[in-house]
């Protein structure tokens, strides 16, 4: 079940949960409206038969899909990827990920550039909108394994923040303030 809360300002291990004393989680609904981020839970057994991701698929057109591991034998350069996916960071696609196996987190900025932890595990399909400050850290288990889907040829690149000035984070903008 995918859970998200803020995190506290803590510079302890980033595989660690950082919630707030106390803890101050936040709805699917609130980062919805809030961050545009978008989730969905798929059951794990069956997505490849059962129709929903292809759905999915069909229905926000995306036609290219790889699977990446994360850990230290099966990530190329492991130590400089991680260090990679938690800067901040945004890109001018969504980024898509269906955990397969294994957990993690992903940190979204809400629109008083706070973060939002959100906790991802097996069958949690998420969608982080272009232009959105974000990044990505294993938990304290320390590997996941996940589906990554995109429009077309995949563009991977991250933007590390400041990036302010790029068209994709502008529009961003324009949409949070119009509403998601
Ligand atoms: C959960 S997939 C690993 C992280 C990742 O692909 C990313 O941050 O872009
Ligand atoms: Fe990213």
């Amino acid at each position: 079940m995918v859970l998200a809360w803020y995190m506290d300002d803590s510079t302890d291990d980033q595989r660690l949960k950082h919630h707030m004393t106390p803890p101050q989680y936040v709805s699917l609904a609130t980062l919805k409206e809030n961050t545009g981020v978008l989730y969905w839970k798929l059951n794990p057994e069956s997505y490849e038969t059962d129709g929903q991701l292809e759905k999915i698929k069909s229905d926000r057109g995306y036609t290219y899909t790889d699977v990446i591991q994360v850990s230290p034998d099966k990530l190329p350069n492991y130590e400089t990827t991680i260090k990679r996916f938690f800067e901040e960071h945004i890109h001018t696609d969504e980024e898509i990920r269906f955990v397969l196996e294994g957990s993690g987190y992903f940190d979204v900025r809400d629109s008083h550039d706070k973060w939002i932890r959100i906790a991802v595990d097996v069958g949690d399909l998420l969608i982080l909108p272009a232009g959105i400050y974000h990044r990505f850290t294993l938990d304290s288990k320390n590997y996941i394994k996940a589906m990554r889907l995109f429009i077309g040829e995949p563009v991977w690149t991250p933007f590390n923040r400041p990036a302010d000035d790029m068209d994709a984070r502008k529009q961003y903008i324009e949409h949070q303030k119009s509403g998601f």
